[in-house]
């Protein structure tokens, strides 16, 4: 069997020799693997059909393609799949390896080839109806999160052209004709322990726009955004021909998940997905610039190994003796050089039309198929300390701000109350207090932004690292490979996907993606959202009621009225201390079994005094005060958090707004949620004012509670006089 020379001749159909008949397991896991290597078919297109053309080359089984006029003419492949095939099949077989190994730090590069027309774009990207390769390929590495508790990852996307051999930024279409740079790689192998190797094929595009990733419709709508710039443009053969070569690459950082996992290695790799343009018939174009696009495709497409079999990179790839691969002498062999170079999983998708009239290119594009069958790679996971790890920075990061939050936190509670430091000279206090309002209010406020914007900016790192939402029950988590994922499009994700791009339609292929299985995240929402206002709505009752409350001076009249019953409260704890204020004060009984209630009885039997209401209207007043101190602080704490939370939810959707300027719902929301923070800032405001007029009051009720108590000591005294002065009076009588 020579895999590098023409056709082995079989008489027989049924005893047909192979150029190649070794398949891949893809399930086992090899420290040697080879690319994987499929051919898919399309139907003939009603053009090919109208035109009377028959098919030259078809799929005998699952692994082998023939020609029809000459069947002892094929080749064999890991898969081949028929016209009808899904590409939800073509994933599964082809790509989902790839897929689970980035997710576990092993380099993947999944790319479809093959002449224009043949239904590369229709394999990688898809439309609503199909959705392709990368849609799939996004939906899945997110399935894989959910289904991996112990990892916490971080993905960012990057999207180019290259078109006539310039590399332009498909997410910033600022970013054009960028330079391919070489770095030499860290690699760390694992061998009982971490070695790092240099590894001098590392290559990359300097100035590339890279962007975090939350969730598949985010991912699926900034390639939407990047198709908008993508150059195509009709052949002969393609109304939508692509005409630039275009990676999108998923980096993949994850880490272990937990408290344990400071320190760990971090796995780090890169996914990319691969739509080449369609190598050119060379009697299909006539037109100046498709014959100058098509003669920079071919370059490249020439130098992976179509055309020109004495320089092409795969020719020398499979050739043990050659010293020298071509890397250099095309963009987009420059850029698959480090997975060509046999450093991740590669799988090829080849595509091919079955129709008489491009016999020729298919049977090139079967060639190559069957060469770069034996490129030999050695799939290993990628290891990193530190350094180039994205989500360690952020997971580091989220650390330092918690712990100065914890600090801010402890700063704020620290401040002497007033309570404590009652006991000071009054005259000093006085003073204290009139000179310190004002900084500590200011303080207050400002450790309150800090809070607010240190709370914030967690939240934003946070939410940019995705757990799945079986964490916290990892113990019933199992390991074991489990059934296959299925990859069920919302409907959000679909809108991101092109409407069905022509007129060959596989009627049965993916009829169930219309089918929304997100029906119980609605619920969900629903309910956060209801909670949500009834909390809001609670909060604004609480305040309209304090406001009152405050207007009135809670004379005895309003604690035992209805006003109390009408309120709803906030939170728990606002109800409780909503609760607690109102009731220990309008009920006799809990005023009675309070400490300070019975330090006042202490005082009543103690001190023979006629029963006077003043002083004890006066530590009723005492401790109305202070209670409505620490309850004005504690709505205050509510409103700050609420505003800071407000506030990050903002500036991400004001994110949101300029990569999509048009959604007028997203603009709708910022709007109201601004006005919610306003009103809550004024709210805010308005319980510092409240804070300080009650400490204001505090301060005279105390300096009261002092005058009462002397005129209590006196009038005691008075009497002791006038009782031993009427003894003395009766005894000089007696
Ligand atoms: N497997 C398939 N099943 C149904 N229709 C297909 C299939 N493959 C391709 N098509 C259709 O064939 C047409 C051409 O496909 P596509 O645009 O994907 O080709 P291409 O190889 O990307 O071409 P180019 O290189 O010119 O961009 C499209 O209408 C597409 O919908």
């Amino acid at each position: 069997m020579d895999g590098q020379s023409s056709p082995v001749s079989s008489s027989a159909r049924s005893k047909p020799q192979y150029f190649y008949s070794e398949s891949v397991n893809l399930d086992t896991e090899r420290s040697k693997e080879n690319v994987t290597v499929t051919v898919r078919f399309r139907p003939l297109s009603p053009r090919e059909i109208r035109q009377g053309e028959e098919i030259a080359w078809y799929a005998d089984g699952e692994t082998v393609v023939r020609n029809e006029h000459n069947p002892s003419t094929a080749y064999a492949y890991d898969r081949v799949f028929g016209p009808t095939t899904t590409t939800r099949h073509v994933y599964d077989v082809a790509a989902q390896h790839v897929v689970n190994g980035a997710m576990e730090g092993i380099n993947g590069t999944i790319f479809a080839y093959g002449v224009t027309s043949s239904g590369k774009t229709h394999t990688m990207h898809g439309d609503q109806r199909s959705p392709g390769i990368i849609p799939l390929a996004v939906k899945d590495a997110f399935s894989i999160i959910q289904e991996t508790p112990n990892r916490e990852f971080l993905l960012r996307v990057s999207y180019l052209e290259i078109y006539n051999e310039v590399v332009n930024d498909l997410l910033n279409p600022a970013g054009q004709n960028l330079r391919i740079r070489e770095d030499a790689q860290v690699e760390w192998a694992v061998a009982g322990c971490l070695i790092p190797l240099l590894l001098p094929w590392g290559t990359f595009v300097e100035g590339i726009k890279e962007e975090v990733v939350l969730s598949p419709a985010h991912a699926l709508s900034l390639i939407a955004a990047g198709e908008e710039h993508r150059h195509v443009g009709s052949t002969n053969f393609n109304l939508l021909s692509s005409r630039s070569h275009t990676i999108f690459t998923l980096t993949v950082e994850s880490s272990l998940y937990g408290e344990n996992s400071e320190g760990e290695a971090v796995n780090l790799s890169q996914l990319s997905l691969i739509d080449l343009a369609g190598s050119e018939s060379s009697k299909a174009e006539t037109t100046g610039v498709r014959r100058k696009e098509g003669s920079y495709i071919n370059k490249s497409l020439l130098t992976l190994g179509t055309v020109r079999p004495l320089v092409p990179v795969i020719s020398k790839l499979t050739d043990g003796r050659a010293a020298h691969i071509p890397y250099r002498d095309s963009k987009l062999t420059r850029l698959l050089q480090s997975s060509l170079s046999g450093h991740g999983r590669v799988s090829l998708i080849c595509t091919v039309t079955p129709s008489s009239s491009s016999s020729e290119e298919t049977h090139n594009t079967l060639k190559f198929a069957h060469r770069a069958k034996h490129i030999e790679i050695q799939a290993a996971q990628n290891k990193i300390i530190d350094e180039k790890s994205l989500i360690k920075k952020y997971q580091n990061e989220i650390r330092s701000l918690k712990e100065e939050l914890e600090q801010l936190k402890r700063g704020i509670v620290t401040i002497p109350r007033l309570k404590d430091i009652v006991e000071d000279d009054i005259v000093l206090l006085k003073q204290k207090l009139e000179d310190g309002q004002v900084k500590l209010q200011s303080r207050l406020e400002q450790e309150e932004e800090a809070k607010a914007a240190l709370l914030s900016r967690i939240q934003r790192l946070t939410k940019l690292i995705l757990v799945s939402t079986k964490a916290s029950q990892p113990s019933r988590i199992s390991h074991r490979p489990g059934p296959r994922r299925r990859h069920s499009f919302g409907e959000e994700e679909l809108a991101y996907l092109p409407y069905k791009r022509q007129d060959l339609i596989l009627d049965d292929e993916n009829i169930d993606l219309y089918v929304s299985l997100e029906g119980n995240t609605e619920s969900v929402d629903e309910t956060l959202k209801e909670e949500k206002k009834t909390r809001k709505h609670g909060l604004l009752n609480w305040l309209k009621l304090r406001k009152r409350d405050s207007g009135s001076g809670m004379s005895t009249s309003d604690k035992s009225s209805g006003v109390k019953s009408n309120s709803t409260p906030s939170t728990p704890q606002a109800e409780n201390s909503n609760y607690y204020a109102e009731s220990r004060l309008s009920h006799p009984s809990l005023a009675e079994s309070s400490p300070s209630a019975d330090l006042l009885s202490e005082v009543r039997q103690d001190r023979e005094v006629p029963e006077d209401n003043f002083l004890e209207q006066e530590t009723l007043n005492s401790i109305k005060t202070s209670d409505q101190i620490d309850l004005l602080r504690e709505q205050q704490k509510i409103l700050s958090g609420e505003v800071a939370l407000h506030s990050s939810i903002l500036k991400r959707l004001s994110e949101e707004a300029s990569r999509n300027p048009l959604k007028e719902h997203i603009q709708l929301e910022m709007k109201k949620l601004s006005d919610e923070i306003k009103v809550k800032n004024e709210q805010i405001a308005l319980l510092e004012k409240q804070i300080a007029d009650s400490i204001m009051t505090s301060h005279n009720s105390m300096a009261n509670l002092e005058a009462s108590q002397t005129i209590a000591e006196l009038t005691a005294q008075l009497n002791e006089k006038s009782f031993e002065l009427e003894v003395m009076f009766l005894y000089s009588l007696a």
